[in-house]
């Protein structure tokens, strides 16, 4: 028997069976196409993010040669934010989805912001009023999408983050819930009371017939389509990809930390059952919540990281492949004395500016590409570093920090990490810890794996790397990111 995991990320959708072990014993994964309309913009067609759910979830069964029976459950596991409105009745979406990354929505949270909004909306979800999360992208949609809002009061549409509207079709349209992850997401949802909050949908214009259910993150979501798979299979875990990853690396306990490199980065403390509120600009979220007990997190949010390395590749063609950037990094050393600042669509944590560009400095007649390269892989690690040093301003300061996500198989960003950090990076063996972790949620819901703590014994290192930087040096280069970063911003 499996568990089958749906990893809805952004750039990909996958699906991947693990075993009692949780270990990965199949996987299967498709691109999609990334819609970049104008300026700032980011749209993904949620038709074709459906399309891909089924071809990998077939293509991974087929592969191992299982049935619907040999799955125990499926956990869905996504990309959070982005937000589709779809039909209730045909189940259309009526726009492109609105992806975690488009600005498009900053000018409203800039007059909301002057309206004296701000306060009151992270007050109750513990996030900032800002274009990055769910609720002004769905505004936005049913002011600019014909009849939108008429429909949606008349209880015709709904909304969901990505892990609802796969949930709808994976269920025929029989289920229309979330779970508590990736609602704390939208800037609708109050983090203290676990319940939509009427004043934010009032601020948004959000009405609430349109918003899914609300449940843990291990529950009965529903049953597959038997058509889809040739059988039913529950549907038992969800969660947002980062908090999937936090629940992966088996961060259980407050305290515990982990950091994820994919589209971009994220990482995300367990601060037990109280929300933390930062002073830095760091968001208080949903870690996880099981039986009705809702584990708090605080995150630090970066938009851009193996981004840079994708407009590296496909944008500028400096390398065919990500894989060559370990080598040419190895070819420059520690410190490409190169600055590039991957603001590609604004700075997120700490800075939050969504009108800053990106930005190269300090280029010299014999910079080259590879010298290129090594400034992208190593912007990954000084923003790390600007998230570290905000969670450190809020009092919290880790000794290591565990790494997963398609861009830590690069050992030079890992020991690159560390020497910026002055910690001690821990990768471990399954690096597909979004999808392992909600495997685990699913799993738990129907006795496939047992209890927290036997699942804490999956977690195994492959390799631990250690700071090699003096101090000195540390805080020399640290110095000159800062000063690059000062020079793209736009809100100072
Ligand atoms: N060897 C590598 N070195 C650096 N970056 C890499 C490497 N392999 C993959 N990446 C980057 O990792 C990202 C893919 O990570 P993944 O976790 O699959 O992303 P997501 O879940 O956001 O779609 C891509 O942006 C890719 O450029
Ligand atoms: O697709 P990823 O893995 O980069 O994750 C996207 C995040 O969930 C956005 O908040």
């Amino acid at each position: 028997m499996y568990i089958l995991s749906i990893d809805q990320g952004t750039t990909s959708t996958r699906a991947v069976l693990f075993d009692k072990q949780g270990l990965p014993a199949g996987v299967a994964q498709q691109e999609f196409t990334q819609y970049f309309p104008a300026d700032g913009y980011v749209e993904h067609d949620a038709e074709e993010i459906w399309a891909t759910t089924v071809t990998v979830c077939k293509k991974v069964m087929a592969e191992k040669g299982i049935s619907a029976s040999d799955i125990a459950a499926i956990g869905i596991t996504n990309q959070r934010e982005t937000t589709v409105v779809w039909d209730a009745e045909t189940g259309k979406p009526i726009h492109h989805a609105i992806v975690w990354q488009d600005r498009r929505t900053a000018p409203l949270c800039k007059e909301l912001q002057a309206a004296g909004k701000a306060d009151m909306v992270s007050d109750k979800t513990g996030l900032l009023l800002d274009a990055y999360f769910s609720a002004t992208k769905i505004a936005w949609q049913l002011d600019n999408v014909e009849g939108a809002r008429e429909l949606a009061e008349a209880g015709k549409l709904r909304f969901g983050t990505v892990d609802t509207f796969l949930l709808w079709r994976l269920t025929g349209g029989k289920s229309h819930k979330t779970d508590a992850t990736n609602a704390s997401r939208t800037n609708l949802f109050n983090i203290h009371t676990q319940e939509w909050d009427q004043e934010l949908l009032d601020l948004f214009r959000v009405p609430a017939c349109m918003l899914p259910q609300v449940e843990d993150c291990s529950a009965d979501f529903g049953v597959t389509d038997p058509e889809l798979f040739g059988g039913e299979i529950a549907i038992t875990g969800i969660a947002g990809d980062q908090q999937a990853a936090l629940f992966g690396q088996t961060c259980f306990e407050e305290g515990e930390i982990k950091s994820t490199y994919g589209t971009g980065c994220f990482m995300i403390l367990n601060t037990g059952d109280k929300p933390l509120k930062s002073k830095n600009k760091m968001l208080t979220t949903v870690g996880f919540r099981l039986d009705g007990k809702t584990t708090y997190a605080l995150e630090g949010s970066i938009f851009n990281a193996g981004t840079t390395i994708q407009w590296l590749r496909d944008g500028l063609r400096l390398f065919p492949d990500a894989v060559v950037t370990e080598s040419l990094a190895n070819k420059v050393g520690d410190n490409p004395g190169v600055y590039l600042v991957p603001a590609f669509t604004g700075l997120g944590a700490p800075y939050w500016d969504p009108n800053a560009r990106g930005g190269i400095f300090g280029l010299t007649r014999d910079t080259g590409i590879k010298e290129l390269v090594t400034a992208g892989l190593q912007s990954v690690c000084y923003q790390t570093k600007d998230l570290m040093e905000a969670m450190a301003a809020d009092g919290v300061r880790p000794k290591a920090l565990r790494v997963d996500g398609g861009m830590v198989v690069n050992n030079w960003v890992c020991q690159n990490m560390s020497d910026v950090l002055g910690i001690t990076i821990d990768r471990p063996v399954v690096t597909e810890t979004t999808a392992l972790g909600v495997a685990y949620l699913a799993g738990l819901r129907v006795g496939f794996f047992e209890s927290l703590d036997a699942l804490k014994q999956h977690w195994q290192s492959d390799r631990r790397f250690e700071a090699k930087w003096d101090d000195e040096k540390r805080s020399t280069h640290y110095a000159g990111w800062l000063d690059a970063v000062d020079r793209v911003r736009t809100d100072k």
